[in-house]
């Protein structure tokens, strides 16, 4: 049985029907008029114990919506959620000792206490038990290096510090299921390096995922699974392994010529090939399609012929496969 599964789960919103500057604001002060929006349309989420799964749109797609759909937080307005078999809004008390949450954007530590207090009062509100809660503080520790910072007021932390405090809250009760919406957001390099080591650490203990991102690079360290959606609907579900097999079947050769380049000249001579301008006069792309030539056939037949100076190699990023998903140009 899947730990999470939702059917045909929507969200419609109300929301005021104004027109733009001064004059509708007074307008609707005299007479409201509301129309209904929905942020989530009709969405299908099957998830297995164990899966980590990333949830990704373009903004305002419905992916926080979604999140707070899932965790119990919103009651759908159509369709039917189950997290370990319970509807997470009715059983929202049984539903929170088994889930974890983290909104990159809000934190859950009391903002005037020290970090370690909002912990020990989480350790409380959950029920966990001592040696629980020690074996769990250590490893936390160990990971994202939580004692350089359990005496500090939340107020006072770094955003990195307060991301890494917030992981912790949201796992000291060591929950099966755990959302987790843009958990990187606004971290330097470093921290986020950290928070994906620790997040794969977790999914190899068996912890199932949900994570949202707009950093892609969150997504393919991560996860396994990616869930696109855009307006509300799911435009994508499967592996990252099929997202890329399916939908980059080119790659890309830059040419750094003797001389500038004349790309008609060349595209008549290389026909098989797509040609454009590179950013210098000398250089040129070369795109050809990866399942009908490879990268030593394309390389030979170019530098026999052209003798670049130099070239280098590259591939449509998932960036590109996902922006060109959330424009419409690729079916599912
Ligand atoms: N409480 C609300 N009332 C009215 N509209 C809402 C409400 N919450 C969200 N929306 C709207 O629903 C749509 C989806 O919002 P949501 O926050 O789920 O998007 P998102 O995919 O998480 O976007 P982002 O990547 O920008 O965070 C947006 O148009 C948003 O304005």
């Amino acid at each position: 049985m899947p730990i999470l599964e939702a059917q045909a789960l929507t969200k419609t919103f109300r929301r005021p029907d104004k027109d733009s500057g001064f004059k509708g604001a007074v307008r609707h002060l005299m007479q409201r008029k509301y129309k209904n929006y929905t942020a989530v349309d009709g969405i299908d989420l099957s998830i297995e114990a164990g899966e980590s799964v990333a949830y990704v749109g373009p903004n305002g797609a419905g992916k926080s919506t979604t999140v707070k759909l899932l965790t119990g937080i919103l009651r759908p307005s159509e369709g039917t959620v189950r997290v370990m078999g319970r509807d997470p809004h009715v059983e929202r008390i049984a539903n929170a000792h088994d889930i974890g949450v983290l909104f990159g954007q809000r934190t859950q530590l009391w903002w005037d206490l020290p970090v370690e207090e909002s912990l020990k009062l989480l350790k409380h509100m959950y029920g966990v038990s001592d040696a629980d809660y020690k074996r769990r503080i250590e490893r936390f520790d160990e990971l994202l290096d939580l004692n350089e910072f359990m005496p500090a007021l939340a107020r006072t932390l770094s955003l990195g510090q307060r991301m890494r405090a917030d992981l912790a809250c949201a796992l000291i009760h060591d929950p099966k299921m755990v959302y987790l919406d843009e958990p990187t957001i606004g971290l330097d390099i470093s921290v986020k390096d950290r928070l994906r080591a620790f997040l794969r650490e977790l999914v190899n203990d068996g912890t199932t995922l949900l994570l949202t991102s707009h950093d892609l690079a969150d997504i393919e360290e991560v996860c396994e699974r990616i869930v696109v959606i855009d307006k509300g609907a799911v435009a994508y579900d499967g592996s990252i392994e099929r997202l890329k097999a399916h939908y980059i079947t080119t790659k890309a050769v830059n040419l750094y010529l003797e001389g500038a380049a004349n790309v008609p000249e060349l595209a008549e001579k290389f026909p098989d090939y797509e040609w454009t301008a590179g950013e210098a006069p000398s250089e040129v792309v070369v795109t050809y399609e990866s399942n009908r030539f490879t990268t030593a056939e394309v390389l030979g037949s170019l530098t026999a012929q052209l003798s670049p100076r130099d070239l280098s190699l590259s591939e449509p990023s998932i960036e590109d496969v996902i922006r060109r998903l959330y424009a419409g140009e690729l079916t599912k």
